[in-house]
């Protein structure tokens, strides 16, 4: 089945030879055709270009996209989707005076979140997620990762990924699963840190990697949760199952989790709201790429992840939402990358590079997702009538998209 849509005002991001990622100045760069068609088959996009190049019109379904943007879905590289109730109690806290450590420090949190995990339903579980990723597919996001983390325990963690993988099997929208076993400590485990860190590598790790649930490994490496060494630990034994790093890093103080991942050739280092100049400089010459998540910062008022001096060092940037119950409870790459622009000052181009292609990358899907692409999947947002791509972070917390395909389907 084909599908041709035709006098798209811009189309966004498109791509003759895909590259990997765009990195420092190149940020700035995003590839456009005015007045531009696209042509797709089934999940493929097949042709694009200016309309006046187009020889005939015949598909099988006709868009006149006349006043119009086209771009590539978002992609967003950190999520924590599939979890259990919520945490609007902690938020009225903190609205009163706690603040996110001590309510962790009284069993809330990530901890509140993993009894409550613990005690549903494997049924209930995916329901409740599902309803989540329907609603970031209508949001434009068209592929996600997603991480386990709220079990904290070999049945519950393992109930989480066996989540994870169903909705990918149900949904079009391609996710990539992380195991964050080690995301806190659980009570039992409360002065038993090497127990427990033990009990994620020797017992849940192997069958994680033994039934394929997982492809990246995750940790919270942070003052009072897991320590560099911890992580390295971790990140040795994931790398003998072939798991790669995608690691929570630097959200609270620097410790030195960027070089520990980048040591362990992590795919992305996340959070990256405190960074210091040997932080920036460990990321140049690597392969890992530094992901934002604005919205975090945003909800929980703690700093912003430095994008300038990030890409003015000539550094990649991704940027995600970390869709969670606790520290964003918000699927919206919309408002991420409105939020990019205007709190972290990247430029539209940037922001839009960084929740696209660079964010393609931070999951290892480059090769299919993140531009539009002869060859790659049919992912794109058609918005509503906008005057340009500036409108889309400009006017913030409106609802721009007209309609969303991921693979090639209507969603
Ligand atoms: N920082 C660690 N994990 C999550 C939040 C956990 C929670 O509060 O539930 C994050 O990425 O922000
Ligand atoms: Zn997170």
């Amino acid at each position: 089945m084909t599908t041709l849509i035709i006098n798209i005002k811009e189309l966004l991001q498109v791509e003759n030879t895909p590259k990997k990622m765009v990195a420092g100045k190149d940020m700035k760069v995003l590839p456009t055709i005015k007045n531009a068609f696209l042509l797709i088959n089934d999940d493929c996009i097949i042709d694009f270009g200016q309309m006046k190049d187009l020889s005939e019109i015949t598909s099988d379904e006709l868009i006149d996209a006349t006043g119009k943007i086209v771009l590539p879905t978002w992609c967003d590289s950190h999520t924590h989707i599939v979890y259990a109730g919520n945490r609007e109690q902690e938020f009225v806290d903190r609205i009163n005076g706690l603040t996110y450590e001590e309510i962790a420090n009284n069993g809330g949190g990530i901890l509140n979140s993993a009894k409550k995990l613990q005690n549903t339903s494997e049924e209930e579980l995916y329901k409740q997620s599902a309803k989540r990723v329907e609603e970031v597919m209508k949001l434009g996001t068209g592929a996600v990762e997603i991480k386990s983390g709220y079990g904290l325990t070999k049945e519950a963690e393992l109930k989480m990924l066996r989540v994870i993988k169903k909705l990918n099997e149900v949904y079009p929208i391609t996710i990539k699963a992380t195991f964050l076993g080690a995301h806190a400590l659980p009570l039992e485990y409360k002065n038993n840190k090497v127990g427990y860190l033990n009990e994620v590598i020797h017992e849940i790790l192997p069958i994680v990697a033994q039934e394929h649930l997982a492809e990246f490994i995750d940790i919270f490496c942070e003052t009072g949760y897991f320590s560099v060494e911890d992580t390295e630990k971790l990140l040795q034994a994931a790398a003998n199952y072939g798991l790669k790093p995608k690691i929570h890093v630097n959200q609270f103080t620097a410790i030195g989790g960027v070089q520990a991942g980048i040591k362990f050739n992590a795919l992305s280092v996340d959070h990256l709201e405190e960074m210091r100049i040997e932080d920036i400089e460990a990321l140049k010459n690597s392969n890992t790429m530094p992901i934002a998540l604005p919205s975090c910062s945003y909800f929980l008022s703690i700093p912003y992840t430095p994008a300038r001096k990030m890409i003015d060092a000539g550094l990649p940037l991704a940027l995600a939402t970390d869709y969670n119950p606790g520290s964003t409870p918000s699927g919206n790459m919309n408002f991420v990358v409105s939020t990019a622009c205007i709190k972290m000052k990247m430029t539209p181009e940037e922001a839009i590079n960084a929740a696209t292609i660079n964010a393609a990358y931070a999951m290892g899907l480059e090769k299919t997702h993140g531009s539009i692409c002869k060859g790659k999947k049919a992912n794109f947002i058609i918005t509503k009538e906008i005057p340009s791509y500036y409108f889309l972070p400009y006017s913030f917390g409106n609802n721009h998209i007209e309609k969303v395909y991921i693979n090639g389907k209507l969603i």
